[in-house]
């Protein structure tokens, strides 16, 4: 079978007056069907970019984008998103098929809107759906977030933050996606609203064979839902790996001191931090972009080539101690 989205060597950098910025500079990875992959790693290691890049969001400062975005559809057959055109992608592609959570969108509801207008706006002026159907599909896209056909008439302001981010989920999951991409979508909640919220997106995932692309800072909250995780570091993926063998055995040295800098219950545990900063994405260092901040880093050899991705016993991992 193939799989739902498959990248190879994906690029996309920004123009700023610094400077070009290598966002996301040769990112390669599958995601089957129904499957949820949590994408991890400091700020500013280009997730968010990434995301961008395959919905195909971009803002106009982009340099250059390149490689490329397979998507694999029973109606649509193969498609590389890379090269279809902007209204192709509005007309076949984004919310139909691929949709986002973006960051902080619970709070980007229009306050002077009810929610039943925000919702069916899309529908109807993009779509041409008439305003009938449009609130039917709004209901039940409620229905499903575990919300009541009530919450239409109210404004944002009506709804607590754990209601508003279920209104933003129902809108992504609207027009029945196969891949929701969430950036972030906790992190402005309580940890009880979180749980919650992401039981919620456990339930939307078996119920709609869903697969997700799941930002994340919190590998914890990652653990919950993830089947595999990626680590994302200066614009490189430098480790993919099924969810349960990533903890038990995290290979990528990134990888181990992310894990090792997650808070947990446990008193013995001792939280560690990462020293040194994420590199600038102008002049990223050469070679492997960790080997400045890797307490293993092989002199000669690591902060000059750049090492290939690698199977290392069920995990890709690109990194030269393997
Ligand atoms: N529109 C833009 N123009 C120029 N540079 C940008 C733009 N958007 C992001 N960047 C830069 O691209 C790099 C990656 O940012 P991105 O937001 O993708 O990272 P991230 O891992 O999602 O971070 P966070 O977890 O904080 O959201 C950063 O150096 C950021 O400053």
């Amino acid at each position: 079978m193939p799989p739902l989205l498959e990248l190879r060597n994906v690029k996309m950098y920004y123009n700023t007056t610094r400077g070009t910025v290598k966002a996301v500079d040769g990112i390669s990875f599958k995601l089957e069907k129904g499957e949820a992959m949590a994408l991890v790693g400091e700020s500013g290691s280009g997730k968010s970019s990434l995301a961008f890049t395959i919905i195909r969001l971009l803002p106009r400062n982009v340099a250059e984008s390149g490689g490329e975005i397979l998507f694999y559809d029973e109606e649509l057959g193969v498609v590389d998103l890379m090269k279809m055109s902007e209204s192709e992608i509005r007309r076949k592609i984004r919310w139909k098929k691929i949709s986002m959570v973006f960051q902080a969108s619970m709070n980007a509801l229009n306050p002077i809107l009810r929610i039943q207008d925000q919702m069916i706006e899309p529908l109807v002026l993009h779509l041409g759906m008439s305003k009938e159907s449009a609130v039917k599909i709004a209901e039940e896209a409620l229905r499903s977030v575990g919300l009541s056909r009530d919450v239409l008439s109210r404004y944002p302001f009506e709804l607590s933050g754990g209601m508003k981010q279920r209104v933003v989920i129902a809108m992504a999951i609207m027009m029945r996606p196969r891949l929701v991409i969430l950036d972030e979508p906790t992190s402005a909640l309580d940890v009880i609203t979180q749980a919650n919220i992401m039981n919620l997106l456990k339930e939307l995932k078996a119920k709609f064979d869903l697969s997700y692309i799941l930002i994340t800072h919190d590998i914890a909250l990652a653990s919950e839902i993830a089947d595999k995780i990626g680590v994302m570091y200066a614009g490189k993926l430098v480790e993919v790996a099924p969810a349960d063998l990533f903890f038990r055995w995290p290979k990528h040295p990134y990888s181990q001191k992310l894990l090792a800098a997650m808070p947990t219950l446990r008193e013995d545990k001792k939280i560690e931090h990462i020293p040194g900063d994420v590199p600038s994405l102008i002049n990223p260092p050469p070679g492997c972009r960790f080997h400045p901040r890797c307490p293993y880093a092989i002199k000669g050899k690591c902060e000059k080539e750049e090492p290939a991705v690698k199977d290392v016993e069920g995990s890709l991992v690109a990194c030269w101690l393997y």
